[in-house]
């Protein structure tokens, strides 16, 4: 992987985050939870979103009924391995504008399933727990917009025969979310 590929981050306690990350478009830094150019820990520059990904994103955005039409100008890139996970969280680092717009979020699984959760709280005891299976499409936007969201497994070696095949994926799991800033 070339300059801004996938990297291991930490969260400011200097905990790490238990997967892999890169972004597209414009870099997010846990560390400080905002976007800029370049991230910090090597100074790499984020890569464009390729436009394929962008109208992948926005079909799925425009064929959902009732979300704004975003024009991604991030996508986070999420690796999960077998033993990869996300806690309960709300997205809400995007511009204030774009949040009191209730602009989408459009996340695109590939791989491995997991089990996402989401609620209006941090309890992941209270939180609904759902599959997310390779090709799923999900949409957080308008009311939806900062619900609590998390990975609490990934289901190992679930991954479709045909992906691995055609692809020669590695075990695990691949997120993809885009963002309007
Ligand atoms: O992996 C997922 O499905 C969720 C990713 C996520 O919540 C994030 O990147 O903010
Ligand atoms: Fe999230």
């Amino acid at each position: 992987m070339g300059p801004g590929g996938f990297y291991r981050p930490s969260y400011k306690n200097g905990a790490k985050i238990s997967l892999w990350m890169m972004s597209l478009g414009k870099n997010w830094d846990p560390t400080t939870r905002s976007y800029g150019p370049t991230r910090p820990i090597d100074g790499a520059r984020a890569p464009a979103i390729p436009e394929a990904f962008k109208m992948i994103a926005q079909t799925a955005n425009s064929t959902a009924n009732g979300f704004p039409q975003i024009n991604p100008d991030i996508c986070i890139v999420n690796y999960y391995t077998n033993s990869g996970k996300l806690g309960l969280h709300q997205d809400k680092d995007e511009s204030e504008s774009s949040l009191t717009k209730g602009l989408p979020f459009i996340s695109i699984s590939i791989g491995d399933t997991a089990e996402f959760m989401f609620g209006d709280t941090r309890d992941k005891d209270q939180a609904t727990k759902i599959d997310l299976e390779s090709g799923d499409v999900l949409i957080l936007g308008g009311e939806s917009r900062l619900l609590f969201h998390g990975i609490s497994h990934v289901k190992t070696n679930t991954t479709p025969t045909w992906l691995k095949e055609a692809t020669g994926l590695r075990p695990g799991r691949i997120n993809l979310t885009f963002r309007q800033h």
